[in-house]
């Protein structure tokens, strides 16, 4: 394609010279092929714009890049806002796309919700995937990208690979960090969801007002302008997710107790989930939902708004929730101790979460609930003793540990995690850590190990130290269940 035609439909400004042939786009000097277009960004660590001789080196045939940055040997298309002129041009090389893509965002619950609006679609008999922390979901397989919002160049690629591959119903992911940077946009969001909003990455946004504008973004500019939102309105931020909705346009669909679209009227807690009441499009409807926790709940709902406002059947869609498997990594149980306790696995590294994950336990545990878990070094410091504090107040025992230190001393983080928990046991290797719960498990408990959920590695060290130690903590959960877990470092 040419870049003058790719101008002219994405409304960006046109280059003197748009005769060349554009072979694909990268943001990366290390990924530029020949007849690449280049993004050259200013970002947290670098400036892009120091890698443009290189990208023109590798073949870059135009860069997109700040007006005043200096470009020789290519095209300079210069944006005020070059990462968002870069996703338009984009996005009109990547075609085909998927018919129907659907958003979500929030601190807690979008890998979740994304998942199980793959799921609904699937049980429809619709060609669906969800992309997300979890990598790229399909009914075949599970790719892993690294980041929950992939940057620009791969997402766009993704979206058309899928389309090519026939799927025509997307759910992905949009974190705070990807909105801000324009990781997805150029594409039609029929519709967009927001979980909810509480403490997380003030290492990144200013302040909770900062990042709840970063998440609207969602609203304001990425879904459609004929697009809904699905909104889980028990939320405090849910009401002002919904104001923001309503001035662009967007037609509101809230969802949980005080919901308009899907009102859950009641939840009673099983041994296996939890038996639903809910009422939809003034009906009635009873769902035994196969998975336990009141968070849960609200994921499959607001999923079940994303397949309702996209046009499924309500009936169908709701017979669907009914038989929503498992997220990896989300209340996962790993195990059970020898004592017969059983060991559940979970990704909550916020303070919300890990409150609405012990919350989800609680009413299972007959003795004690046992926690395990960590935070993430070169992330919001902030949130590491509120972390403890959560812990503390909804566990019987906690075991304060690892959960990738990054390039920060991991004895730190945890002093700053039991600031919080004081009266928590500290042991930093994390197989000792889960070996030490499990053995310490008696029956009628319930152990929790929380913060790493699906994820395979512990990373240590940061640049070019930087490790990633396999470590996955339902499979470490298993060894130490069957005995095996008392090496350190295994
Ligand atoms: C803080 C943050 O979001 N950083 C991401 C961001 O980096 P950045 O734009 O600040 O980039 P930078 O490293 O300063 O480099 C600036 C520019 O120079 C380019 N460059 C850089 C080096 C080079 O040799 N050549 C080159 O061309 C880079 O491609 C970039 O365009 O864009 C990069 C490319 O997409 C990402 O790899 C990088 O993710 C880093 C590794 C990261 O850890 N991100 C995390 C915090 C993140 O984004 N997390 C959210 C999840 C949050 C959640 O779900 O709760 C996510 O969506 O995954
Ligand atoms: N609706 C919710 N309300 C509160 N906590 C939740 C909710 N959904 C999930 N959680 C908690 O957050 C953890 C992570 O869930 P999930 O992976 O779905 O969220 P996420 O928003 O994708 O997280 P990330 O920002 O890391 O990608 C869960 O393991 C659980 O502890
Ligand atoms: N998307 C989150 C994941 C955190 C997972 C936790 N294990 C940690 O390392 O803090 C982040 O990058 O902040
Ligand atoms: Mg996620």
């Amino acid at each position: 394609m040419l870049l003058a035609d790719l101008a002219k439909l994405a409304g960006v400004e046109s280059p003197q010279d748009g005769s060349a042939r554009i072979t694909g786009f990268a943001i990366d000097n290390r990924k530029v092929a020949p007849g690449n277009v280049f993004g050259a960004f200013p970002g947290t660590r670098v400036n892009g714009e120091d890698y443009i001789p290189a990208a023109v080196a590798g073949g870059a045939v135009a860069v997109i890049a700040r007006p005043s940055a200096r470009v020789e040997g290519a095209l300079h298309i210069p944006a005020d806002e070059p990462r968002r002129a870069f996703a338009l041009l984009a996005a009109q090389f990547y075609r085909p796309v998927p018919e129907n893509v659907v958003a979500v965002t929030g601190t807690n619950g979008k890998t979740s919700t994304a998942e199980m609006t793959r799921q609904i679609w699937r049980m429809l008999g619709l060609r669906s995937a969800s992309i997300g922390t979890l990598g790229v979901t399909t009914a075949d397989e599970s790719i892993s990208t690294g980041l929950t919002t992939p940057d620009i160049a791969t997402f766009l690629a993704t979206m058309t690979g899928l389309a090519r591959e026939g799927v025509s119903h997307v759910a992905y992911e949009a974190s705070s960090h990807g909105l801000s940077q324009y990781r997805n946009e150029g594409i039609e969001v029929a519709a967009g969801a927001f979980t909810n909003l509480s403490r997380d990455h003030l290492d990144y946004h200013r302040d909770m007002d900062d990042y709840f504008a970063a998440k609207m973004r969602l609203f304001s500019e990425v879904v459609s302008e004929d697009g809904s939102a699905v909104i889980w309105i028990d939320d405090k931020w849910g009401k002002l997710a919904k104001a923001v909705a309503m001035a662009r346009g967007l037609k509101p669909f809230t969802v949980g107790e005080e919901g308009d679209g899907i009102r859950l009227i009641a939840r009673k807690p099983t041994p296996l989930g939890q038996d639903l009441k809910i009422v939809h499009g003034g009906r009635a409807y009873a769902i035994r939902l196969p998975l336990i926790g009141a968070y849960q709940v609200a994921n499959a709902l607001v999923a079940a708004g994303l397949t309702l406002v996209t046009g499924s059947d309500p009936a169908r869609v709701f017979d669907a929730v009914a038989r929503l498997q498992p997220v990896r990594g989300r209340l996962e149980r790993a195990a059970i101790a020898a004592s017969g306790a059983p060991v559940y696995v979970d990704y909550a590294h916020t303070p919300d979460a890990l409150s609405a994950a012990i919350a989800a336990l609680r009413p299972h545990v007959s003795g004690r609930l046992i926690t395990v878990f960590g935070a993430g070094g070169d992330r919001d410091k902030g949130k590491r003793a509120p972390m403890g504090e959560a812990a503390a107040a909804g566990s019987d025992l906690v075991i304060v540990t690892d959960d990738n230190p990054r390039g920060e001393n991991a004895a730190a983080i945890r002093a700053e995690v039991l600031a919080g928990a004081p009266n928590a046991q500290e042991i930093g290797d994390r197989r000792l850590a889960i070996a030490a719960a499990i053995g310490d498990a008696r029956s009628g408990d319930i152990v929790l190990v929380a913060g790493k959920g699906h994820e395979q590695g512990q990373i240590v060290g940061s640049g070019d130290t930087m490790q990633v130690l396999p470590f996955d903590d339902v499979t470490v959960a298993r060894e130490c269940a069957a005995g095996l877990g008392s090496e350190a470092g295994r």
